[in-house]
């Protein structure tokens, strides 16, 4: 009898879980063996890590299956297995090797050599069933493994988002795949699966390009929250070189501690400020005039002109000091040396003079020529070359001569610098008058849109190396160094980005191998623009390429519905992305008087919580009211502005005063999110 297709994939994860089992053991034997020497320690970090990313994918070790036209079967899961060297078949590939890419894109229409496509649904060891797709002209839809799709987007939500490898789409794999050797602009309606693609193309980057892996990627999100949300995907996926911030937490030991403006943050977020810091900068590097530096009881005066001219171009303000401090070190060593040279000859002519006395009284007696000659070539003074080298050595390592540069040429505090500009509107030339005001007037402490600025002045003065600790893997590194540059950057909701923010991504990847996500509809930063051109214009000019997502995974036809008219509200000429399916139940709307606003969220809420028990649901408010919604609401449930709603997702969310939301600044973008975060049931209470 033919085995069921659910007994035979069974037989073929026992078989794949034994070998996992068996790698472990040998794994385990190996980290043991490099235990017992201390010189092993990265090895054995490393193989730690391995081991761990192993027992992780254990959990959907095989997901998918490809039957090929010529008979070759193919089993597709989160981690490659090989069976033997290196050349032969693995057991399981990879969803990031090239033979897997057919699983995400075949179609009936386009089969790529494919007879059937699999998915496998398991959980821990077993196998619960499986859903077959023929490839072979049957039927038409432009949904990969539609029915698989359909049952992950309609599970609960558990407040955590999860990996999508099994269920990736045609569109969604072009995106994680292309080529990453330029900046590509990822726009997406809401729920279109940009954040699924932002980090499952961090993945994919990671496994397929090695330079990209010893640098690092840097994964920019909207704020902690949402980085809470998409922390489990990354290590699910087995990748840990990879570090998450936003832009207010990308330098080390500097903490935004106040509010802003949306005026301020908007003027400090202009382009302009680079040129303007860069200028500032370069009026504090020091000007040509004479150095003085005492060595072994001398004082030397030395010219600074061609030294200054050396070092300046091109290098920040410490590295160019680094360079002129080398001139400096060389200037000193030859003055040393003709001083010397000098004052030996001057004593020579006068050794000679005493010599020549004596040898005109000895001449008178004998005859002493040859004598006198070797006499004079004694004390001529000149220094050999390692005589040269070796007080070049000494002067470069002397502490003296350091400070007298130092005195000369002062280190700077990328603070100070910028507190001090941004103090004095005098200095603010580039801004209108009543603006360089307004930002002088702000209080002390760090804000948002100070983050880039300080990011920009500390990139301008230069950082001091960071050492590498023993072991260390190249995330934690990375993390600690405020210049580090990246294999990648991937920024998720960049629509929010300013100018200057921008930049911040740049300079941490000049390469620009830059992977940015977002809805330009969804914009809510102070900043003007209302296209990705004007975005991105600033940094990157022309040069970027740009993607497209169309289907809303997330939301149900039933609520996307409703969106239209919002987003044309919000001035946008989009349409709202085409829903993939529909959740069977109506959006609804209640009107309450203000003052039963708490006490009708608070049952509306537990209304919905009963209904989607198991799930997660959401409440979205105008940012006034939030304070007491939260207090009504259960403590499970987030009460959050739009804009900290923004990413995030429940399956049911509760929106509550529309109108208040559109009021807010960019508020119809805003209301465009809050309507955007449910998986199943929209709520509105609306006030009366
Ligand atoms: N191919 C897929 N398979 C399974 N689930 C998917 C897939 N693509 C997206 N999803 C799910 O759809 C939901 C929305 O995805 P995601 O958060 O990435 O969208 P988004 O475009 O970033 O949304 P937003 O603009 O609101 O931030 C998530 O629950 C995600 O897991």
């Amino acid at each position: 009898m033919q085995p069921t297709a659910v007994t035979e994939e069974q037989r073929f994860l026992d078989a794949a879980l034994a070998r996992q089992a068996q790698i472990l053991r040998q794994i385990e034997q190996e980290i043991g063996d490099a235990a017992q020497e201390r010189t092993e320690a990265v090895r054995v970090r490393g193989l730690q890590q391995r081991h761990k990313e192993i027992l992780r994918a254990q959990d959907g070790l095989i997901f998918g299956r490809l039957d090929a036209l010529d008979g070759v079967v193919r089993h597709i899961g989160r981690l490659g297995v090989r069976e033997g060297d290196e050349d032969a078949e693995p057991l399981v590939l990879d969803w990031r090797a090239p033979a897997a890419r057919a699983f995400y894109t075949a179609t009936p229409v386009d089969p790529q050599g494919q007879a059937r496509r699999r998915h496998v649904r398991t959980s821990g060891a077993t196998v619960l069933d499986v859903n077959d797709e023929p490839l072979d002209g049957g039927a038409q839809t432009d949904l990969v493994g539609e029915g698989a799709l359909l049952a992950a987007l309609g599970q609960r939500r558990t407040g955590q988002m999860s990996t999508a490898i099994a269920t990736l789409q045609r569109e969604q794999d072009d995106i994680i795949r292309a080529d990453a050797s330029g900046p590509l602009i990822v726009q997406g309606g809401p729920g279109t699966g940009k954040t699924v693609v932002a980090l499952h193309r961090v993945a994919y980057l990671l496994f397929t390009y090695s330079q990209i892996s010893e640098q690092a990627v840097l994964v920019l999100g909207p704020s902690a929250r949402f980085l809470d949300y998409i922390a489990q995907v990354l290590p699910a996926l087995g990748e840990t070189a990879v570090v998450s911030a936003t832009c207010d937490t990308l330098l080390p030991g500097v903490v935004v501690g106040r509010e802003e403006s949306r005026r301020v943050s908007e003027i400090k977020g202009r382009g302009l400020w680079q040129s303007a810091l860069q200028a500032h900068v370069a009026s504090l590097q020091p000007v040509e005039r004479d150095l003085t530096v005492r060595w072994e009881g001398e004082e030397y005066t030395l010219g600074t002109a061609q030294a200054l001219r050396a070092s300046l171009p091109g290098r920040s303000y410490h590295a160019a000091r680094a360079v002129f401090t080398e001139h400096v070190h060389r200037l000193l060593t030859d003055a040393v040396v003709h001083r010397r040279e000098a004052i030996m000859a001057s004593m020579e002519d006068g050794f000679e003079d005493i010599l020549s006395g004596l040898d005109r009284k000895k001449g008178a007696e004998q005859d002493v020529g040859p004598a006198t000659r070797a006499s004079s070539q004694d004390v001529d003074g000149t220094l050999s070359e390692d005589e040269v080298e070796e007080l070049r050595d000494r002067i470069s390592a002397s502490p003296q001569v350091t400070d007298a540069v130092v005195q000369w040429w002062p280190s700077l505090d990328a603070g100070e610098v910028l507190r001090e500009l941004l103090e004095d509107a005098s200095r603010l030339t580039f801004l209108p008058a009543g603006e360089a005001a307004l930002v002088a007037a702000e209080p002390s402490g760090w804000a948002s849109s100070d983050i880039p600025l300080l990011d920009a002045v500390a990139d301008l003065l230069g950082d001091v190396a960071v050492e590498r600790l023993q072991g260390e893997f190249v995330a934690d590194r990375a993390r600690r160094q405020r210049g580090w540059i990246y294999g990648h950057v991937v920024v998720d909701e960049a629509q929010e980005l300013s100018e200057m923010q921008w930049q911040m991504v740049v300079r941490r990847c000049p390469a620009r191998s830059i992977t940015a996500v977002g809805d330009i509809d969804q914009a809510e930063a102070s900043h003007q623009h209302t296209s990705w051109a004007q975005a991105v214009e600033s940094s990157f000019g022309e040069r970027w390429s740009a993607a497209e997502l169309t289907i809303c995974y997330r939301t149900p036809s039933e609520v996307m519905d409703l969106t239209a008219p919002v987003l044309q509200k919000a001035g946008s000429h989009n349409t709202p992305p085409r829903a993939v399916r529909s959740s069977g139940v109506a959006p609804w709307q209640k009107t309450v008087d203000a003052q039963d606003l708490p006490t009708a969220v608070k049952n509306a809420v537990q209304e919905l919580q009963h209904r989607w028990a198991g799930g997660t649901v959401g409440v979205v408010a105008p940012a006034a009211r939030l304070a007491e919604l939260t207090a009504a609401a259960p403590t499970d449930v987030p009460c959050l502005s739009a804009p900290q709603a923004k990413g995030l997702e429940w399956d049911a969310a509760l929106v509550v005063d529309p109108d208040g939301i559109a009021a807010e600044p960019r508020g119809w973008n805003g209301l465009y999110v809050a309507l955007t975060r449910c998986t199943q049931e929209l709520g509105q209470i609306v006030l009366g």
